[in-house]
């Protein structure tokens, strides 16, 4: 017999939605775009051709609409990997748990996950305005090492050969790898896309090498990142979402691409004057690509 999730591990509202999510089942699309920025949502879904739901929670502002007649949910992940723990639990929590028995469904449903956000460049040749598609992640957040069977899909190659080359300090959490589902690269390929390994930060500062008023233990880290270079793959930009966007994914059954403008490029000390034209191009490619 199935075992009964309890109401202690997964929250269900009294109008029958997902706890911080507020969404019900029947509420979401199965291709689902995820955003850092809540202000991002109205973005994407101006330019759906119809509107069938907008909920909003904290900072998880979540539409599900259709485009080109093909239905799609964009939900609003706030920044950090803590919050996509909640975000994708809870989207798929909602197609592969029954809320009426609190048991696993039977059958399970796949969810394709494509998030778009905006990231700083680790290489000289990747201005900013580019658009960065992640074929890997590296998780320097440690969320996915709190799951059973992380060794199971993360790539432990790589692994090893980054923190030889890191000399990794012990003090910080075990970095993840995870690759991006081949199907949505393949989608989102085209146009300005270049192809590359993300790093996500659990911090835009001290965990990504920036010094303002603090200094960072390892001065040199985003120096050998940059110089590190692992079967042709090299580590191309630091965002603070896609590891365990992948990494979930990876466990749950679910497909998982990340694509971002680039819009600080940390190696020649250059900022975006205005990502938001930018940005607007990627989601059209975005959108196009999944609904095609
Ligand atoms: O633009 P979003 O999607 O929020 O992505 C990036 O921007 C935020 C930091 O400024 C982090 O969430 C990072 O991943
Ligand atoms: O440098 C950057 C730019 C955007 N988002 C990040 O996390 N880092």
């Amino acid at each position: 017999m199935q075992k009964k999730i309890e109401a202690s591990e997964l929250i269900i509202n009294p109008d029958g939605s997902i706890f911080h999510l507020h969404l019900k089942p029947e509420d979401i699309g199965r291709d689902i775009i995820l955003v850092g920025d809540p202000g991002r949502v109205e973005l994407i879904s101006s330019l759906f051709d119809s509107i069938e739901l907008r909920k909003a929670n904290r900072e998880f502002v979540s539409c599900t609409g259709t485009y080109n007649g093909k239905r799609l949910t964009v939900v609003a992940t706030g920044i950090g990997t803590d919050n996509i723990d909640i975000v994708v639990n809870e989207l798929d929590a909602l197609v592969n748990i029954d809320f009426e028995t609190r048991t696993v469904k039977p059958e399970h449903t796949q969810l394709n996950f494509v998030r778009i956000g905006t990231s700083g460049a680790l290489q000289k040749d990747l201005p900013v305005d580019s658009w960065l598609l992640s074929e890997k992640a590296i998780g320097f957040d440690g969320l996915i090492n709190f799951y059973a069977r992380r060794n199971e899909i993360s790539d432990l190659a790589f692994e090893k050969a980054f923190t030889d080359e890191l000399n990794w300090n012990p003090l910080l959490t075990a970095p993840y790898v995870v690759d991006a589902a081949p199907s949505l690269l393949h989608k989102l390929d085209g146009g300005k896309v270049v192809r590359g390994v993300t790093i996500s930060a659990p911090g835009f500062y001290g965990p990504q090498g920036r010094e303002l008023r603090l200094d960072i233990a390892d001065k040199y880290i985003n120096a050998k990142i940059t110089g590190f270079n692992y079967q042709d793959y090299r580590v191309t930009n630091y965002e603070m979402e896609c590891s365990a966007i992948y990494g979930l994914s990876a466990l749950l059954g679910h497909q998982a691409a990340t694509v971002c403008v680039i819009i600080a490029n940390r190696l020649a000390g250059t900022a975006t004057k205005d990502y938001k034209p930018v940005m607007k191009q990627l989601i059209e490619h975005v959108v196009k690509g999944l609904t095609q």
